[in-house]
């Protein structure tokens, strides 16, 4: 192992890690660590720096973070179908925010590494019969059976190799053409005529047009349109595996997660002695924390100490989940706290994880007026203290899964059987997620 790695990307290992595999097989556990050591980054820190940049804008009020993906990306959905249909679904909802709300968009995909999931409970019971729950690709199989939810430390192998396809045509599609925002009409082609969220988004490419070509005329260099930025993101929660992507940057001897542009620790492992808080304090990667419910400003003050204790804007992102029926009553201490603190932290409202349910069925699912409700929350909050709503971090896919329930082409609880899809938590369909992003611009608009 690398010394100097050893040194600073290591310190977490002699500290309690919460929700970490079971790995049944040590040796090969250390084979693939070693293994993977030796792979190329997926993202460069160079790049890194320009995200915390660019957060740094939000943090200041000046831009708006769209942070979106699946709960659980699968190795078997990475086509470029899937993955195309995604990135358009933020693409658009990244016009519409820019458009409809006035403000820079930061887009930033969960995407590209999104492969490992804590869970509530260590075991899934079915007719009697009990095995380890599934915790993601990365670390075992969803199919319920011994052999699949065993698991296999060869799947971090797997996960760095998904996420290298993936990020791949991200990239490809991000820079080659197809992000071009002249393509405003062609990303809703296969959407329009069904949808009212599609037609509403064929009213607004419209109104973009015109300004382009208002642009144009005034003499505007069309190439500038011609890329987007798009930013890779993930929950660092299998350390072995982000300490295994974790390099010294010869420009700066500093520690970089390139697993990814951006990582967050999650609601059920941000413990403040806990090994994924130190560990993420040795990298250099713009940080996010999941703050629920029973977060205490003392917590958020010691993470701040902990995460970023230079007080760098778009080092640090709380990503609030409290639940529709608690953000109005949990976060303005927060926000109050922190902001007399002197830091300078992008808040931006994950409004999914608080709003899960299980329906009659069985289905995990959310209400999407749960999902704008807390949105809602979040907005009227800051708008009481006059601090930025910088932005959300929602669940999504661009197939037309039945997930969640409600919107504007609405979802019954009946129809949830029909597409449901995803391999943990239920995710807004591409007509949800547009139906969000208006609302959404519409609340920026008013702030
Ligand atoms: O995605 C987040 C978590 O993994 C998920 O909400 C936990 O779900 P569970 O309660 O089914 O384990
Ligand atoms: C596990 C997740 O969320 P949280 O940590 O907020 O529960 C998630 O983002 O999928
Ligand atoms: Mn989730």
């Amino acid at each position: 192992m690398n010394a100097e790695l050893h040194a600073g990307g290591n310190t977490w290992r002699s500290l309690p890690a919460a929700q970490q595999p079971d790995w049944p097989d040590q040796e090969a556990l250390r084979d693939v660590i070693a293994e993977l050591e030796s792979y190329p980054p997926l993202v460069f820190a160079g790049e890194c720096d320009q995200l915390r940049h660019r957060l740094g804008a939000v943090a200041r009020g000046e831009a708006f973070l769209l942070q979106g993906g699946d709960c659980a990306e699968a190795f078997d959905a990475v086509g470029a179908d899937q993955i195309r249909n995604k990135l358009k679904t933020l693409l658009q909802m990244g016009a519409v925010l820019t458009y409809a709300g006035s403000v820079p968009v930061v887009k930033v995909g969960r995407i590209a590494g999104q492969y490992s999931k804590p869970r509530s409970k260590p075991t899934e019971t079915r007719d009697g019969v009990t095995l380890p729950t599934y915790r993601g690709d990365s670390v075992n199989g969803f199919a319920f059976t011994p052999e699949a939810r065993t698991p296999d430390p060869q799947r971090l192998k797997r996960m760095y190799n998904a996420s290298a396809s993936t990020l791949n045509l991200v990239r490809a599609f991000t820079t080659g053409g197809y992000a071009d925002l002249r393509q405003v009409h062609a990303w809703n082609q296969d959407f329009v005529k069904s949808s009212p969220s599609g037609q509403r988004y064929e009213a607004l490419a419209r109104e973009i047009d015109r300004a382009m070509n208002f642009m144009n005329a005034c003499g505007v260099d069309p190439e500038e349109f011609k890329t987007v930025e798009f930013f890779s993101s993930h929950e660092a929660l299998v350390l072995d595996y982000e300490s295994a992507l974790t390099r010294v940057d010869s420009r700066t001897g500093d520690l970089y997660d390139v697993s990814g542009h951006m990582v967050w620790i999650g609601e059920r492992t941000r413990q403040l002695d806990g090994a994924h808080i130190e560990f993420a304090s040795k990298i250099r990667n713009p940080i996010g924390v999941k703050l629920g419910p029973t977060t205490t400003p003392e917590d958020a003050l010691t993470l701040i100490e902990r995460l970023d204790p230079e007080r760098e804007p778009g080092r640090l992102t709380f990503i609030t989940r409290m639940g529709a029926d608690k953000i109005r009553d949990k976060l303005p201490t927060l926000v109050e706290k922190v902001t007399a603190s002197g830091a300078q932290v992008v808040w931006i409202s994950d409004p999914m994880h608080g709003n899960t349910f299980e329906a009659a069925s069985g289905h995990k699912t959310r209400r999407f007026d749960d999902v704008l409700d807390e949105v809602k929350g979040f907005f009227e909050v800051h708008k009481g203290l006059g601090t930025h709503p910088g932005g959300i971090h929602v669940e999504l896919t661009g197939d037309d899964v039945t997930e969640c329930v409600g919107g504007g082409d609405e979802i019954f609880v009946d129809d949830l059987h029909q597409r449901y899809e995803t391999a943990c938590d239920p995710r807004l369909n591409r007509s949800q997620s547009l139906d969000l992003a208006f609302l959404v611009a519409e609340m920026y608009r008013d702030q």
